[in-house]
């Protein structure tokens, strides 16, 4: 798979079939749309391309607005690669770039990616002001000649899956329905960095995560959670929280790895959610707090 940040500034050498989206998270709406273009590239032998952005949109256009994000680039890369994408371009998402006209976005797209066709969903909107729709690519589809693919909303239950959905989700702690939506379990990735020390005195020695605070946390509370090291798998337990037994006041994301004793201070881990286990609580002593942990270990190994 080919990785670009191309603002039309290339021009292909060969023709593309291409998804057009924000694509955070990747949940099965964008999965139904990037898997069709892949099937439509294939028949066309053209190169399938998922054409989206370095930086969310609403970071430039309105800052307040913009959301934490699902997936990291290097994951969406890593995903979108296992998938079977021929080429990627995340486009560095600019004040020039946002006022585009619609018709003058289409226009580039066809001549620097030599374009066979499109793949979007029902309610894609795109261009300066986000004026251009559906029904304008159509028009243009016929008007320039390419390929025009619309993806009817996947719904679970009654709602229409998007990735603001499946943040609110998240940001509820409802991780097992969010994952049940997204490509890949919902993780964080960082190094390990000191923490107060005191989980080794419990015997619950924990890996304290530098996390990207651009990236959306689960409500706070305690998650089992599969624990990637050096393509190793392990068990783990995770808080996050404010720990308020014994501090209260630093807000951190703590995994105690089941059967894992080596030091890992300035390594990276990978730490996916697979479920809440409960709310964080503010016991009355350590000891209190030990027999909890004792309790969540061991839910963790019944898994
Ligand atoms: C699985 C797990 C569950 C935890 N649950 C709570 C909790 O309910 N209440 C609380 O005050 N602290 C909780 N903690 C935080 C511990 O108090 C914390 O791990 C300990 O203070 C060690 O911190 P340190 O890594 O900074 O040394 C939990 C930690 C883990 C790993
Ligand atoms: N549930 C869905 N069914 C079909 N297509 C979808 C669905 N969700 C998104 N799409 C399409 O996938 C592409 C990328 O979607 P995008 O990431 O911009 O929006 P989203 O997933 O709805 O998230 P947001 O909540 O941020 O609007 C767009 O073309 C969009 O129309």
């Amino acid at each position: 798979m080919i990785v670009m940040e191309d603002k039309f500034n290339i021009v292909l050498p060969y023709k593309t079939y291409v998804a057009l989206g924000n694509f955070d998270g990747l949940h099965i709406g964008h999965m139904e749309l990037i898997n069709k273009t892949i099937e439509h590239a294939k028949k066309n032998n053209v190169k399938s391309m998922v054409y989206t952005f370095k930086n969310h949109p609403l970071s430039i256009i309105n800052r307040s607005l913009a959301p934490k994000i699902i997936l990291d680039n290097n994951t969406k890369i890593q995903c979108l690669n296992e998938i079977g994408i021929d080429l990627v371009n995340l486009v560095p998402f600019d004040y020039e770039y946002m006022n585009i006209e619609p018709r003058k976005f289409i226009e580039l797209l066809i001549n620097h990616y030599n374009i066979n066709g499109i793949t979007v969903g029902f309610n894609f909107k795109f261009g300066k002001k986000n004026s251009g729709n559906v029904k304008l690519l159509k028009e243009l589809s016929i008007e320039m000649g390419f390929e025009l693919n619309i993806i009817d909303p996947i719904k679970i239950d009654e709602d229409i899956v998007s990735s603001t959905y499946i943040r609110n989700l998240i940001s509820n702690g409802y991780i097992e329905k969010a994952n049940k939506l997204l490509y890949s379990e919902l993780s964080l990735s960082g190094k390990v960095i000191e923490g107060k020390k005191f989980g080794n005195k419990m015997g619950f020695p924990t890996a304290n995560i530098e996390f990207d605070q651009s990236i959306i946390i689960p409500k706070a509370g305690v998650y089992y959670t599969k624990v990637q090291y050096k393509n190793k798998f392990y068990k783990g337990i995770t808080n996050i929280g404010y720990s308020p037994t014994v501090d209260g006041k630093n807000f951190t994301i703590e995994t105690h790895i089941l059967d894992f004793q080596e030091n890992i201070y300035g390594k990276d881990i990978k730490i996916s959610f697979i479920s809440r286990i409960r709310d964080e609580i503010k016991f009355n002593n350590i000891y209190e707090l030990m027999e909890q942990l004792n309790k969540d270990k061991n839910f963790a190994y019944k898994q």
